[in-house]
């Protein structure tokens, strides 16, 4: 049996601040000029009139926008804005207005787990396209090729048992046999509800206090990749 495994992006593999001080910002800015540019291309036009029904029908794109900056400065985690911020983060990536920064384990990490024959997929609420173009441009270099599947919430939110489920099903192998790994512990406490093994990572750059006793809600604990127990991975 080969242990599978699954790995959250912010907090897990990349600091919360790199996602909330540059990525966020960045779309932020970059949105109303995005809408003006792109807001008739069928692609984008799409998610924007989503965005305009779920605020009665009738919006203008000014309006949108604004709505859309108002979802970036909450976090919402919803699928019409994490499309739209991909698209924009396209363009920052590529006139290289930034790179991802990973913690200095996880590439070490992922190189050895695939080389021992894990198979390593990626499950965020960034929009498969926003995972690709982030793991495509880190400052480790171009990891894309290392993953073999990418989910987001287009199989459900991430503290939804059954989203864990619906990947457990596409990505092959019983959930048992999948580790998830995140920073949210209810998060890790869905992965467990549909089977999986779960590890909290607990990042001292994005966590300055410790989670530990009944803050880890029963998942092991780690602080890096390394730290990851051997007997999980078999
Ligand atoms: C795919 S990079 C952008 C991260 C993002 O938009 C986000 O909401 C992070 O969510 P995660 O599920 O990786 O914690
Ligand atoms: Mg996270």
């Amino acid at each position: 049996m080969t242990v599978r495994i699954l790995t959250d992006i912010e907090g897990t593999t990349s600091s919360i601040s790199f996602v909330r001080d540059v990525l966020f910002p960045y779309a932020r800015r970059a949105l109303p000029g995005f809408v003006r540019e792109r807001g008739n291309d069928p692609e984008v036009r799409r998610w924007l009139d989503q965005v305009a029904l779920e605020n009665g029908g009738v919006c203008s794109d000014d309006m949108i926008v604004e709505t859309l900056q108002g979802w970036i400065d909450e976090d919402r985690k919803h699928t019409a804005l994490k499309a739209l911020q991909g698209m924009v983060w396209d363009a920052g990536y590529r006139n290289a207005d930034f790179t991802a920064p990973l913690y200095a384990d996880v590439a070490p990490a992922l190189r050895a787990w695939r080389d021992a024959g894990h198979p390593l997929a990626v499950y965020s609420s960034g929009s498969v396209p926003a995972q690709k173009l982030l793991f495509g441009h880190t400052d480790a270099g171009d990891l894309t090729s290392m993953f073999s599947a990418w989910f987001d919430t287009a199989v459900g939110h991430k503290r939804d048992a059954d989203s864990y489920r619906r990947i457990a099903a596409e990505y092959g192998g019983n959930a048992g046999d999948i580790l998830f790994l995140s920073d949210i512990v209810e998060e890790l406490d869905a992965a467990r509800d549909a089977g999986m093994r779960t590890v909290l990572l607990d990042r001292r750059e994005d966590y300055p206090s410790p989670r530990t006793g009944d803050a880890t809600h029963g998942h092991v604990r780690v602080e890096t990749f390394a730290g990851i127990p051997d007997d999980l991975l078999t």
